[in-house]
């Protein structure tokens, strides 16, 4: 079995990548990050079209590059499947020779890779597309297509640029079922850059969040979304989340970095006791739906966590209300149409938020 192991540093003018991590066999490791933050540029640096300056890529005992031993297979000799957001089907071939041109790069014969890309054109449901020419297809379409090439060369490794980004969303539900099954079929490692939430919790086993060149966070999707490290995936995953530091006479107080005071519950947890590091830096997350919007400061509770704010913007979601509130802290809060509607909320209302203490979670800021 090959896994995958990276350790790289890669310099792009003033840009540096610099990242350590492993990926297993037949497990997907969702690559997610802010614009900028070098996601491209590591799967270039896996797919071979880029060298690292230093460290070493291993995929099972074959060494892919490693400048200190002067070892650097470039992407042609590299056992990787890069499939492109944007598709890159040669579009003067068919849909056939497109998907048996991996075959002939890797040397095999015309009618071999012409019967291997027959069966994988197949296995994704595209056989009536065979003689078609890119042109002619959909973007769903296209996009299995481009997944069939990449399989047809049989790679050791599959690298997914955010594959389902340029399809509607009706076609990207279909699609990322399928290409789900797929995933779970190949027995190689695959890393997939997207910056669709999703794709990220629900195509993968692991989440790598990149931050300016480094990994930020790296962990279980179900992790990343509970606790995440930065607000990028905060925002992707629909929470509010404050930098801010305990209090030394309070464990429970944290006075916020952007303004205003939160309370959770209950003492540090053992389990982390990072928690108690002198700087006293952590992280608090306060999912929208547990905050309650009131028009008036309300007397007959008590909540420890209560504070005035001015809506903002109010958007509509399928079933819920997402509200945007400005204060200290601001919050997005989401409520249902029935509370819009009987509070009256409009941009511009004065509000009071109220959270309890037990929807307040507490963790340590690993920046
Ligand atoms: N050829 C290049 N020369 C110099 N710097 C580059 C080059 N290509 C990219 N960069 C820089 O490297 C950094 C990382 O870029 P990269 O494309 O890897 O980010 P990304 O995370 O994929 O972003 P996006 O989400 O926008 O695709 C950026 O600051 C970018 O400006």
């Amino acid at each position: 079995m090959t896994g995958l192991r990276v350790q790289a540093r890669v310099a792009r003018g003033d840009f540096g990548l610099d990242v350590d991590f492993a990926v297993e066999p037949g497990r997907v490791l969702g690559v997610l990050g802010p614009n900028g933050a070098g996601k491209t540029t590591l799967l270039r640096t896996l797919a071979g079209l880029l060298a690292v300056d230093a460290g070493r890529i291993t995929l099972g005992d074959e060494v892919l590059d490693d400048p200190h031993e002067r070892v650097f297979l470039d992407a042609a000799h590299r056992p990787a499947g890069l499939v492109f957001q944007d598709y890159r089907l040669f579009p003067h071939l068919t849909v056939l020779e497109n998907v048996a041109f991996a075959g002939r790069v890797a040397g095999k014969g015309r009618r071999h890779s012409h019967r291997l890309a027959h069966d994988w054109l197949e296995r994704l449901r595209l056989g009536e597309f065979a003689q078609r020419k890119p042109g002619q297809l959909s973007g769903g379409q296209a996009q299995r297509v481009a997944l069939a090439r990449a399989l047809a060369a049989e790679p050791a490794l599959l690298l997914l640029d955010e594959p389902l980004a340029a399809l509607d969303a009706h076609t990207r539900l279909e699609v990322r079922t399928e290409l789900r099954r797929h995933l779970a079929d190949f027995a190689g490692p695959v890393l997939m850059v997207t910056h669709d939430p999703l794709d990220a919790l629900v195509m993968t086993d692991r989440l790598l969040v990149l931050e300016a060149g480094r990994i930020a966070q790296q962990d279980t999707p179900a992790a990343v979304a509970r606790r995440p490290v930065n607000q990028y995936v905060a925002r992707l995953v629909g929470l509010n989340l404050y930098p801010g530091v305990r209090r030394p006479s309070d464990a429970t107080a944290v006075d916020l970095a952007g303004g205003g005071v939160l309370h959770a519950a209950g003492s540090a947890d053992p389990g982390e006791p990072d928690l108690r590091a002198p700087t006293g830096r952590v992280l608090v997350a306060v999912r929208p739906s547990s905050i309650t919007l009131h028009t008036e400061r309300p007397e007959h509770l008590s909540p420890r966590n209560l504070w005035p704010g001015t809506i903002s913007g109010i958007e509509m979601l399928t079933d819920r209300v997402r509200v945007q509130v400005d204060g200290a802290p601001s919050a997005l809060v989401e409520v249902t149409a029935g509370a819009v509607a009987e509070l009256r909320l409009d941009a511009g209302s004065p509000v009071w938020l109220s959270a309890k203490a037990t929807d307040v979670d507490l963790y340590p800021d690993p920046s």
